[in-house]
């Protein structure tokens, strides 16, 4: 079973006078449902209506500017392609779980999500089983660990492999308070990094399969810097690592999201992708593809390789630009849930290099035994949709796994994203990052994608982009 997630043009709908229980129903958030009513979009949007400002896109960096806008009082129009919320995270349920197509783990010291769970009231809890064995993979094929041994291994590769975070990060949400050191670094792919590391074959397979996956299945396109960074704002250790993967909170992404939305009153349009934006210097025009709205300002909150399917006029800056043409979100990701059984079906798991399943990570315990696992595949020839083909490459990475049954979301094919997470480039830090945090004309950018801190591939970072983006347009309205 595969879904993915192209819903495009269709009619626009449009909120009126929607009740705050109905809004969390409608978004599957249940978990904060009953708190008392609001008003999401008091009147149909047309071409007549204007807005104080308008904000393109419902991930967490929109949202999260829209409500610090409607807290400095002023009227956000939300605009989304989707039919949904949520952009890169997308809270779903699979053999009666719910689970997390996009992004699924919050950490407990990352500032900008803390302050909002805190805010709602939401819980993070651990995650339900660990693993009980690893595969990973050696110069003779892959093969099977004790789980403890393994992850001791693992952990003293990733101390060696970011050995000198501290000279590059020593203010981690500050990514150039130590330009000079970050200047060399700033150059290297993880792979020609690793490559340099006096570490055994067996040991670059396991930190090269790492950064391969995180960097959409080449290694060399990964900048080092940018997971030294995340490495760094970790807390330059392997257990804070770790726990990057530990925990969600309780009702999925989007019942923290839908908190946000509903303190943003704002008008929200769905199904509405934005084909052009024409800055005159005294206003904004946004088309989509079924109207057009004008606003004094405009907070472009897509992911940033969504950029250049956009016209604007003016042209993009010449950094935004180039940084939408290389890409900051990786390409090639396919995240799945896997049912599983078998002697493996609870073996964290990662792929060689190339392979067609990276990483495998069992999350729950269904009542018959079976195991629900997160994978990902950030091979373009694995055809998620076929279960035998899933079952063939789940099976050379994990011998003994059993796939029953599997949902995928291809976000390297999704036209609203063009990339799964955001992961800079060798030299995108110092070439690019903070001119694309500048704002430009009447527009605002916001997304992870550029965000200072939790860079990228955290939903820390659309939160802490989304309130910069926010202080930009009332610092100059
Ligand atoms: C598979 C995967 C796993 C991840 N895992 C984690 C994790 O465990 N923890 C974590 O913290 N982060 C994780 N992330 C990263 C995190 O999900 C993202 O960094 C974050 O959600 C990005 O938020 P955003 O608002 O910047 O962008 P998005 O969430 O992409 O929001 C942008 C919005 O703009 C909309 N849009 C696009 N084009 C248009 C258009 N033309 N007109 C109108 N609207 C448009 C999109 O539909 C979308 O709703 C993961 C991401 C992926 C893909």
């Amino acid at each position: 079973m595969s879904r993915p997630d192209t819903s495009a043009s269709g009619e626009p709908r449009v909120g009126t006078n929607i009740g705050r229980r109905t809004l969390l129903k409608a978004f599957g958030a249940t978990a904060v449902a009953g708190a008392a009513a609001t008003t999401l979009g008091a009147r149909p949007a047309s071409a007549e209506t204007s807005y104080d400002v308008i904000v393109i896109g419902a991930g967490f960096a929109g949202v999260t500017a829209a409500r610090e806008l409607r807290a400095a009082g002023r009227r956000p129009l939300i605009l989304e392609a989707r039919n949904r919320i949520g952009g890169r995270t997308w809270t779903t349920t699979f053999a009666g779980k719910q689970i997390e197509l996009g992004g699924q783990w919050l950490y407990p010291t990352q500032v900008n999500a803390q302050a909002e769970l805190t805010r709602y009231g939401i819980d993070l809890v651990p995650g339900e089983i660990a693993p009980n064995q690893a595969f990973y993979p050696t110069p003779a094929g892959q093969a099977a660990f004790e789980i403890g041994a393994a992850t001791t291994q693992f952990n003293a590769l990733m101390s060696t492999l970011f050995a000198d975070s501290r000279q590059l990060f020593p203010r981690p949400y500050e990514p150039l308070s130590a330009r000079s050191a970050v200047s060399q670094a700033d150059t290297l792919s993880l792979r020609t990094k690793i490559n340099s590391l006096p570490i055994t074959a067996q040991d670059k397979m396991w930190l090269l399969s790492l950064a391969a996956s995180y960097s959409g299945g080449s290694s060399d396109r990964g900048g080092f810097t940018s997971m030294a960074q995340w490495w760094a704002l970790a807390g330059h250790t392997p257990a804070g690592w770790e726990s990057l993967t530990s925990y969600r909170p309780v009702g999925g992404m989007v019942a923290l999201l839908t908190r946000i939305l509903l303190d943003a009153q704002a008008q929200l349009v769905l199904n509405s992708p934005v084909t052009r934006i024409v800055d005159s210097g005294s206003s904004v025009t946004v088309t989509t593809t079924t109207a057009t709205y004008t606003a004094p300002r405009v907070v472009v909150a897509v992911p940033a390789n969504v950029w250049r399917t956009i016209s604007f006029s003016p042209g993009l800056p010449a950094a935004h630009a180039a940084a939408t043409q290389a890409g900051l979100g990786v390409p090639n990701v396919t995240k799945m849930w896997l049912r599983v059984s078998g002697p493996s079906a609870q073996a964290l798991t990662n792929g060689a290099e190339g392979e067609q399943i990276s990483l495998i990570l069992p999350q729950n315990q269904l009542s018959n035994g079976d195991i629900l696992a997160v994978g990902f595949s950030e091979n373009p020839s694995l055809d998620v949709t076929n279960l035998s083909q899933v079952q063939a490459a789940a099976q050379r990475v994990a011998p003994g796994i059993q796939v029953k049954s599997v949902i995928s979301q291809p976000w390297g094919r999704d036209p609203y994203s063009l990339g799964a997470w955001g992961m800079r480039g060798p030299n995108q830090l110092l070439q690019q990052l903070p001119a694309v945090q500048q704002p430009s004309g009447r527009l605002a950018f916001a997304t992870a994608d550029i965000a200072s801190g939790w860079n990228g591939a955290f939903i820390d970072g659309a939160i802490e982009s989304g309130r910069t983006a926010a202080r930009q347009t009332l610092a100059t309205s």
